[in-house]
């Protein structure tokens, strides 16, 4: 065969169309082009180890597969190395002059429509590989030479991308792909926005885009030392470990673990971790973390949720936010798909279909290994749950059918009967009384604050089971569930709490003392909504309690923290007819009727029951002046 000459040839108009896009219309992201020509390198070396495969000699003693880097800081040359499969001289005019690329094809295919824009461009750009090309977007001239196994010569391509290219045979020894960048200017020197001659930059393009490519990616680093000797290094840029792609039987929770804390930054090891490969329609690898703590910022809208996305190894996103729902954004961990164009973007995830399979199988597989670990590890889970818990909630509040069911089921709550446990309401539920036809819970601080409530007096009496609320979402998550396993929820701090054996005492003390209440609820008025005696208490006077239904007085007081006020709750002033106090009171309206001092006592009762419920008194120096006054006249 003789040695074909120098040729100039035109790049097809479609080409040339995408090339003049790379160079005049793409301002921003263009490190990717190494992440592009890298994964090129690497696509070219699966090849040749894979024929390879059938027919070792095609390698000819060159199986160190290696991808290398290197830059001629003096010719502002960027040059990357390949001993991958290489190109003939035909591949080389099929490949890299014309549009042959499904990708690229595609990208044309929408721009001839979208007569596009600057902008839609970009948008293009992003959302179809156009590879070998993004050269141009950081070089004014590229020259490529390449070798196919058992070729003679290879072949020398070059153009600085004007419409036209040069093809020539040369001689080459070595298999495989030399790319040769003549940098624009823009990417040279210290004023560059990225300096493309500083090794370093190369290193960090190389850990943020490429850092699991599975073959060593090498450059040389040079150290002056003080007398003027300068020693060479030979580095490796990846980390070369994609773990997500082994199976999990040979990975060892070290290796996990190891990873983990790495990848993302974590000084601690992830509480669970859940890798899994799938094989079917939709190709892909997920592993996920889920971390022992939460990070500071985690409700707080500058915080960086969402997975990783690789394609085949190759960085292609980071944060990407529509693989898991946002009450799961505290997993961390990556997602692997061939099917992931390596140029995808964010417009174009908003409706990518299988995107949105994947994310509804993560989600399953994140809530089905919850599952597990609160019937198998209820220690562990409580970790999680003091964590993440209120995430979950969150998630309870805002979703329905199904897949509320599910969340529902991941709830756990401290109780009256098991406090440091807590319990899913499943366990609350079977072991409710016979006669209970209701679950209980109470809204609080804390512990010390809720079982020292005068309104859970009676429950403890009859020991009836309480859930405890502590976070402020738990009430609001109830109220829109409303009941579970159709059995409804009842607050003890508000309306009627319908025990039995307490209602016939009182209601025949009702008809006894109904003046008294009425007067006292006259003095309250615009304050409560009714005065009565009370079912629920035992030592304590008074409690106020909310009406059944609308916001409680525990909602009122979050709501009023976020400042979204959605008024006030029905406040229901509830007296103990067996407590000295009571009979003071009676005292006082028979002698006096609705005196004076029955007027002061009512508002301090009111006081006094919204003190107890965490309300600040509307004027504290007015009632410290009735107490004081209160205690002069005591004898
Ligand atoms: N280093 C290389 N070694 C061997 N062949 C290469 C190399 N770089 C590119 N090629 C050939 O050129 C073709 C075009 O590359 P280009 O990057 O433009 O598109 P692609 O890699 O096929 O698609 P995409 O970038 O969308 O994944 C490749 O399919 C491959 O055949």
């Amino acid at each position: 065969m003789t040695a074909k000459e120098v040729e100039k040839k035109e790049f097809q108009t479609e080409t040339q169309k995408v090339l003049d896009l790379m160079i005049n219309s793409i301002y921003t992201n263009q490190e990717i082009f190494l992440r592009e020509l890298i994964a090129n390198a690497s696509d070219a070396i699966d090849k040749v180890k894979f024929q390879s495969l059938t027919d070792v000699d095609l390698l000819e003693g060159d199986s160190d597969f290696e991808i290398w880097l290197d830059i001629d800081e003096e010719n502002n040359v960027f040059t990357i190395k390949d001993n991958g499969i290489g190109m003939t001289y035909d591949e080389v005019i099929e490949s890299i002059g014309t549009i042959a690329q499904s990708g690229s094809q595609k990208f044309l295919h929408q721009l001839q429509q979208k007569q596009a824009q600057e902008d839609d461009a970009l948008d293009l750009i992003g959302q179809f590989g156009v590879g070998f090309y993004s050269a141009f977007m950081v070089a004014d001239k590229v020259t490529l030479s390449t070798k196919a196994p058992r070729e003679d010569t290879a072949i020398k391509w070059e153009s600085t991308g004007d419409g036209t290219y040069t093809i020539e045979e040369v001689a080459k020894d070595k298999r495989g792909t030399t790319i040769k960048l003549h940098l624009r200017d823009e990417f040279v020197g210290d004023e560059a926005e990225i300096d493309l001659t500083k090794r370093q930059t190369i290193e960090q393009l190389v850990k943020k885009h490429s850092n699991y490519v599975e073959y060593p990616i090498k450059m040389k680093f040079y150290e002056d030392d003080e007398d003027g000797n300068v020693t060479e290094e030979i580095k490796t840029l990846n980390s070369m470990k994609p773990l997500w792609v082994k199976n999990k039987g040979d990975i060892k929770e070290e290796e996990y673990n190891e990873f983990y804390q790495e990848a993302f930054n974590d000084w601690t090891e992830p509480l669970e971790v859940i890798h899994n490969k799938v094989e079917g329609l939709v190709k892909y690898a997920a592993l996920l973390f889920i971390p022992q703590q939460a990070p500071s910022n985690i409700f707080s809208e500058d915080f960086d949720q969402g997975l990783r996305l690789y394609s085949k190894n190759n960085f292609v996103m980071d944060n990407c936010s529509k693989l898991l729902p946002d009450y799961l954004r505290f997993v961390r961990g990556l997602v692997d798909s061939p099917d992931f164009n390596l140029n995808l973007s964010r417009q174009v995830l908003q409706d990518d279909k299988q995107l949105k399979v994947i994310s509804k199988t993560l989600e399953k597989r994140v809530l089905k290994r919850l599952k597990k670990i609160l019937t198998n590890d209820r220690d562990k889970y409580r970790k999680f749950w003091s964590e993440f818990g209120q995430l979950i909630k969150s998630g309870a509040n805002m979703t329905f059918g199904q897949k509320q069911d599910k969340l529902v089921e991941l709830m756990i709550f401290p109780s009256s009967d098991c406090d440091s446990e807590m319990t899913t309401l499943n366990e609350y539920v079977n072991r409710m009384k016979e006669d209970q036809d209701v679950i209980y819970y109470v809204t609080g601080e804390d512990k010390m604050a809720v079982e020292n409530m005068p309104q859970m007096e009676l429950l403890q009496e009859k020991g009836l089971e309480v859930l405890y609320f502590f976070d402020e979402i738990d009430e609001f998550v109830i109220n829109n569930l409303r009941e579970y396993d159709d059995i409804e929820f009842k607050s003890v701090l508000r309306g009627d709490l319908d025990l039995d054996d307490a209602e016939d005492d009182v209601a025949a003390d009702q008809d006894e003392v109904e003046e008294l209440l009425t007067a006292i609820e006259d003095n309250l008025e615009g304050k409560v909504s009714d005065v009565r005696l009370s079912r629920r208490l035992k030592s304590s006077a008074v409690c106020l309690v909310s009406g059944d239904a609308g916001l409680s007085m525990s909602m009122e007081k979050v709501l009023e923290k976020m400042n979204q006020n959605m008024g006030q709750a029905q406040r229901i002033l509830e007296i103990n007819p067996n407590h000295e106090l009571f009979n003071k009171l009676e005292q006082i309206y028979n002698t006096e009727g609705n005196s004076e001092q029955l007027a002061q006592y009512s508002e301090l009762l009111y006081s006094l029951a919204s003190l107890m419920e965490g309300f600040t008194p509307d004027d504290p120096v007015a009632l410290s002046d009735q107490i004081t006054e209160l205690m002069v006249k005591a004898n």
